[in-house]
């Protein structure tokens, strides 16, 4: 389909040691431009595999991923690390930034990789600041802002180069309540405004409400997928009454 960022097919990943263990076993799954889809499943699902095979991290056994209609894992090591850049942003739950710099070294660190001229990046930087509300930020170091706003940096280096893919992994784990709700306000905008399709891995059935359509994982499976209507209670139900019927532990709930 003309409008879908991602194609996956058959998407299969064995982890071998002392026991060969499959942690995907065949997953198809598409992703439009215009989505908003999240991940979810019990511990030790293949949720965090899925996303990194996705992200170019974790390289599959088989199946084959094409992101904007370019296959990454035919790509040599500078190339690839060309194409997360241009085609990807990350977010993690754990924010991954670089403590020693300011928010706006942070936030530019992207571009600085890809020599972009200094007029062009001070544009992008003043633009996605408003667009996150982070200005004020801009000077301090990350030791001196909150997780909340950790996590709005984070996003904001994600998205300075225009990704057409945002990948997330538990990005509300390490958040309180006003934080979480922040950071999925923010993901909603990115997704309607921005135009980023993102792909986001929660066990927080609240957190995935956000999203159009959840897939859900088990055994490294596709099990199910929802979609969301205009009630976003409503699905929370649904998510909740899917996450009841697939089981796993309490934490998971
Ligand atoms: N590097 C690895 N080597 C061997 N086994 C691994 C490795 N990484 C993951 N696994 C196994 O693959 C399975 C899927 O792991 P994965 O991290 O994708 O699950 P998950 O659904 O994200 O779990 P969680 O919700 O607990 O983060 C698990 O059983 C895990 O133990």
């Amino acid at each position: 389909m003309e409008n879908t960022i991602l194609h996956v097919t058959n998407l299969q990943k064995e982890y071998s040691g002392e026991i060969t263990y499959k942690a995907l076993n065949g997953i198809d799954f598409q992703l439009q431009q215009q989505e908003f889809v999240a991940v979810m499943g019990p511990s030790g699902s293949g949720k965090t595999t899925f996303l990194n095979s996705v992200s170019t991290i974790d390289r599959p056994t088989a199946g084959d991923i094409v992101i904007n209609n370019k296959n990454p894992y035919v790509l040599n090591d500078e190339e690839l690390a060309k194409f997360r850049r241009s085609e990807l942003g990350f977010v993690f739950q754990d924010f991954n930034l670089v403590h020693t710099l300011t928010v706006k070294e942070n936030i530019l660190l992207p571009l600085t990789l890809d020599s972009l001229p200094a007029s062009k990046m001070s544009q992008r930087l003043k633009h996605v600041a408003q667009f996150l509300g982070i200005e004020e930020l801009l000077p301090k170091r990350i030791y001196e802002i909150s997780g909340g706003q950790k996590q709005r940096v984070a996003i904001a280096r994600a998205v300075i180069h225009e990704p057409n893919l945002l990948l997330a992994d538990e990005p509300t784990g390490n958040l309180d309540s006003k934080a979480v709700n922040d950071v999925m306000s923010l993901f909603t905008s990115i997704n309607k405004e921005l135009k980023t399709a993102i792909l986001m891995v929660t066990h927080d059935p609240y957190v995935a409400s956000f999203a159009n359509r959840i897939i859900f994982i088990k055994d490294g499976k596709l099990y199910n997928e929802i979609h969301r209507g205009n009630n976003r209670k409503q699905f929370y139900q649904e998510i909740m009454d899917t996450l009841a019927f697939l089981g796993g532990g309490h934490h998971e709930l």
